[in-house]
């Protein structure tokens, strides 16, 4: 049995369209246990199992996401609000992750070293234990895979906790990865908020934690972890810088300004939100990202040509709404959107909805510039040259991602090279394929998740040293 049927607390979750779509069971101290007990059991066949093989059942439950692709989608819209339209991709870099971490499960090898007289010594990566992955709400499903598949690739078991606003899909992922063969209790699912966190980040038998959400929470992880010696990986906010140069291809960089800014309700971490223009294009480039944004069509998540959803949760909106006030009070300039949005559909009439929002006239010191809104809000601020550009977008406490758009190769690179973010995205944005590895800089994080790299996050070295002669004595 899953921890996340033991019921102890029952909660009510409304969801983006404000129905209650489920009722969960949060996990006490008592489910906590249980669950870190099977992930020991589980962890002791899972680990003593070829890389070969753990790739092997790997790769069929991607074959299973992928085929479950719309049944997942529709859980995941329902789940967040996202639009059909994104959830696919979701779950697309989900399956996606699983096959890439499952490809490199056998190849995962130490070093064999050479010593004096005969001697040698190797290495051996070994799996760390029971890690425990916290999701935030924005991207539940692909948050819980991008932590999963490294983690079971390496030969650990995972407790994942969702975020208590998107319960839903995880446990999806927790049906396939059973079907697929992992031992039970391999990856496991609890349910509920930072009390079931916490005792999952306490926990004396939980070897590492990787967590997904917000700056002060991921804090507490550090805390937390610091307490136990245990490694962390923390994928935190952000206020990324996009640069637009005035020798880009004007159409693109208005398409990547969109991206930057609007998927996903604009709840995105690595979203682009300081939009830098230089001033030569900036009428231009500012009329076409209003006249496309305005376009953006709003509505039911499942249906085919939505582009926007809901916001997660009232709260969330009334605070990105907020945040849009400050900003015409500090002096920005409203030029599209920002406005709470009722839809006609009367079903959609409680739904948690606003119209994409273009800010002008923007400051670096206004809080719409400064902060992470984590809502459809662009903020378009001007430059002149490109030394003052970049030392304007690297004065911020976050580093997660950024990006550039201009034909001159040799900016380009110079540019990506002093951003001091993560992730650079060179003539697009929010392109974030498996293969590449994803996490921040300053307080956006630390640790990877995707590409190789992170195999590192997911396991421990051991060195074994071989005498080939006899103990030279020293007594
Ligand atoms: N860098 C990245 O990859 C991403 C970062 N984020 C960041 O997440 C934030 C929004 O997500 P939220 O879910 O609101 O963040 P949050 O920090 O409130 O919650 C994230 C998760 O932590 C759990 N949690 C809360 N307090 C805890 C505690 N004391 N101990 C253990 N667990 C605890 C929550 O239940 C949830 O599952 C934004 O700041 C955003 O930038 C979101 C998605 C991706
Ligand atoms: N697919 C984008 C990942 C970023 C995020 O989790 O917010």
């Amino acid at each position: 049995m899953s921890a996340w049927q033991l019921c102890e607390v029952t909660l009510p979750f409304p969801v983006s369209l404000g129905r209650v779509i489920a009722t969960v069971t949060c996990s006490g101290e008592k489910e906590v246990n249980l669950a870190v007990q099977d992930a020991k059991a589980a962890f002791k066949i899972w680990s003593k199992k070829s890389g070969l093989e753990r790739g092997q059942i790997l790769f069929e439950a991607a074959r299973m996401i992928r085929e479950r692709t719309e049944e997942i989608a529709i859980m995941e819209t329902i789940n967040n609000g996202k639009s059909i339209f994104e959830a696919r991709d979701d779950i697309k870099t989900s399956w996606q992750c699983l096959e890439f971490f499952a490809g490199l499960a056998g190849s995962m090898a130490g070093e064999h070293i050479q010593l004096p007289g005969g001697s040698f010594g190797y290495t051996r990566r070994e799996p760390l234990g029971v890690c425990v992955g916290i999701g935030a709400w924005n991207y539940p499903f692909q948050i819980a895979s991008w932590k999963s598949a490294p983690a079971l690739a390496c030969g650990n078991a995972m407790i994942f906790k969702p975020s208590p606003f998107t319960p839903l899909s995880v446990l999806l992922l927790a049906e396939i990865y059973t079907e697929a063969g992992v031992p039970p209790g391999l990856f496991n699912v609890v349910q509920g908020g930072a009390a079931t966190g916490q005792l999952l980040c306490q926990h004396h038998d939980v070897a590492k934690v990787s967590f997904t959400g917000s700056v002060p929470t991921g804090t507490k992880i550090i805390e937390m972890a610091a307490k136990g010696i245990k490694p962390v990986t923390l994928e935190l906010g952000g206020k990324s810088p996009l640069i637009i140069f005035s020798d880009c291809d004007l159409e693109n960089a208005v398409k990547g300004a969109l991206i930057a800014n609007f998927l996903t309700q604009g709840e995105v971490c690595c979203n682009g939100t300081r939009v830098f223009v230089q001033k030569e294009i900036l009428d231009k480039f500012t009329e076409q990202v209003v006249k496309a944004t305005q376009r953006i069509k709003i509505g039911d998540p499942l249906l085919e040509d939505t582009r926007m959803g809901p916001l997660i949760n009232r709260p969330h909106l009334e605070r990105v709404l907020g945040f849009v006030k400050q900003a015409k009070e500090q002096g920005a300039k409203v030029l599209c959107g920002g406005d709470l949005h009722v839809p006609r559909d009367p079903k959609l009439k409680g739904g948690y909805y606003m119209t994409p929002c273009v800010l002008t006239d923007c400051k670096d010191d206004m809080t719409c510039v400064k902060e992470e809104i984590f809502g459809p809000v662009m903020s378009i601020l001007s430059f002149d040259t490109e030394a003052e550009v970049l030392e304007r977008a690297n004065n911020t406490t976050f580093g997660l991602a950024s990006g550039v758009f201009t034909r001159d190769v040799q900016r380009a690179h110079r540019v990506a090279a002093e951003l001091q973010a993560g992730v650079c995205c060179i003539n697009n944005y929010n392109i974030n394929p498996v293969e590449l590895p994803f996490g921040g800089y300053k307080k956006s994080g630390f640790g990877r998740e995707n590409g190789r790299v992170t195999v590192e996050c997911y396991s421990q070295l051991k060195t074994v040293y071989v005498e080939m002669g006899d103990v030279e004595s020293v007594f």
